[in-house]
């Protein structure tokens, strides 16, 4: 088992995709369909937009990590993982976010 938790969750996630919806709760939002996937992700967004508006950290925390919950769950029904985050993370480390918007065509 790997130690990140990044990594145990989406391996969670792709295993109870498919499980009783009854009693697994990434069951029962995949079967709603991407749609609703991605308006959880939406909802849980304006949360911790809402949340970061205050001083509580806990506040932050707790919403923050339920729009990091959401968006793996949006990413495993994608086909994808954290993994693709980490490499266009990486491909992107050291450009300047300037520099790069200044070098687009239009
Ligand atoms: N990290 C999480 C996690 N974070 C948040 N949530 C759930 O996400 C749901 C969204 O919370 P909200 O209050 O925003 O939404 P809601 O109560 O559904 O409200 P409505 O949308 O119905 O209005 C809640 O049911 C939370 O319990 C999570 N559910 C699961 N996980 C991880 O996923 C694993 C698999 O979960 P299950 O598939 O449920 O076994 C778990 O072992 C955990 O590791």
């Amino acid at each position: 088992m790997t130690d990140d938790v990044f990594d145990r969750v989406i391996a969670r996630i792709t295993l109870n995709r498919h499980a009783d919806p009854a009693t697994s709760y990434v069951a029962r939002l995949t079967a709603k369909g991407r749609a609703k996937i991605a308006q959880k992700l939406g909802e849980e967004a304006v949360e911790t937009v809402i949340a970061a508006m205050g001083k509580d950290r806990g506040e932050i925390v707790g919403e923050a990590t339920d729009l990091m919950f959401h968006l793996a769950v949006l990413l495993v029904d994608a086909g994808l993982s954290f993994d693709d985050i980490r490499a266009e993370l990486e491909r992107r480390e050291g450009v300047s976010g300037i520099a790069e918007k200044a070098s687009r065509k239009v």
